[in-house]
């Protein structure tokens, strides 16, 4: 079996960590490399340190180093991490599955751009309940289209640093397409004070942080004498790494091209 050697950037963060024993797990993988920025506690660490199993491979803070034995990069870092990987990565044919998330129009435009020298994998969420969820809502959408109010509620760890997060943001693209509507047009982030009565058209979000909240995402389709809510809540992030890994399959015979979890998963029919 050709095994898929996976380098990991971020490795010592939440996911890298994970990332890293779902990969010494995985039958047709090998850690190839590991990646934290600069100044990182953790560089020159052995990456499965922390999990008690040793990988031999040691974290670095050099791109050229850390990726010398890498067909594909996993990135869950921040998105200024994410941007200067993904250079490095596009320049060498490196293949990448992004989980990162926060990035701004001109990040998106990148990612897109470097998807035309090597294959990429860029999803908000990369579990399976997350994405057939998208799918339920964009059937929902379509039939909750008048008189139903749409809010949508997400709640994360008191560590998560983007808000909304980008699963929810990406439940509202579903939704506002599903509606022909633009999200950036009828999104409402947060209320206070005295905002008047809720125009049908706009579609809401509320943020909750605290505690260790893996990631839960509701959404609302408020009527009038009903209300429909969709729910999915994440108990551990091993759904997360075990969706990357699908993505790097999904991947391995591609050399270029964009792609996102709903591809991965054959979910675009
Ligand atoms: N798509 C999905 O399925 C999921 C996406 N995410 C997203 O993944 C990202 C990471 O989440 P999480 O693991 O919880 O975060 P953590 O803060 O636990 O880990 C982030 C890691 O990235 C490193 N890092 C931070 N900034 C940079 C940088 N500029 N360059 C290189 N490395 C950097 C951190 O190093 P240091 O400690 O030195 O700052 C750390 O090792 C977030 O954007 C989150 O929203 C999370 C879970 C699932
Ligand atoms: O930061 C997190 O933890 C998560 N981030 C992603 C997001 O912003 O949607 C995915 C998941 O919800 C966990």
């Amino acid at each position: 079996m050709t095994q898929l050697k996976i380098a990991v950037a971020g490795a010592s963060g939440r996911m890298g960590r994970m990332l890293i024993e779902a990969i010494a797990a995985a039958p047709d993988a090998v850690l190839a490399g590991a990646l934290d920025r600069e100044g990182n506690p953790f560089i020159n660490s052995d990456a499965g340190a922390f999990s008690g199993q040793l990988t031999g491979v040691v974290i670095q803070s050099d791109l050229a180093k850390g990726l010398a034995d890498a067909d594909f990069l996993i990135d869950f870092t921040r998105p200024e991490g994410t941007l200067h990987h993904l250079e490095y990565c596009a320049a060498h044919g490196i293949k990448m599955i992004i989980g990162t998330t926060g990035f701004d129009d001109a990040g998106k435009a990148a990612i897109r751009a470097a998807a035309e020298k090597t294959a990429i994998v860029f999803a908000p969420n990369m579990s399976i309940g997350v994405n057939v969820t998208l799918k339920l809502l964009e059937m929902a959408a379509k039939n909750f289209s008048e008189g139903y109010d749409i809010e949508i509620v997400e709640a994360h760890h008191r560590h998560k640093v983007d808000a909304p997060s980008g699963t929810a943001l990406k439940m509202g693209e579903v939704i506002a397409d599903a509606l022909g509507r633009d999200l950036k047009e009828c999104a409402v982030y947060g209320r206070e004070g005295v905002t008047g009565e809720r125009d049908p058209s706009t579609i809401g979000f509320a943020t909750v942080r605290g505690g260790d909240i893996v990631g839960d995402h509701t959404v609302l389709f408020a009527g009038i004498g009903e209300r429909i809510e969709i729910s999915h809540k994440s108990s551990s992030r091993v759904s997360y790494a075990q969706g990357s890994l699908r993505a790097a399959r999904y991947i391995a015979d591609k050399a270029t091209g964009l792609y996102d979890m709903q591809d991965v998963l054959g979910l675009k029919a």
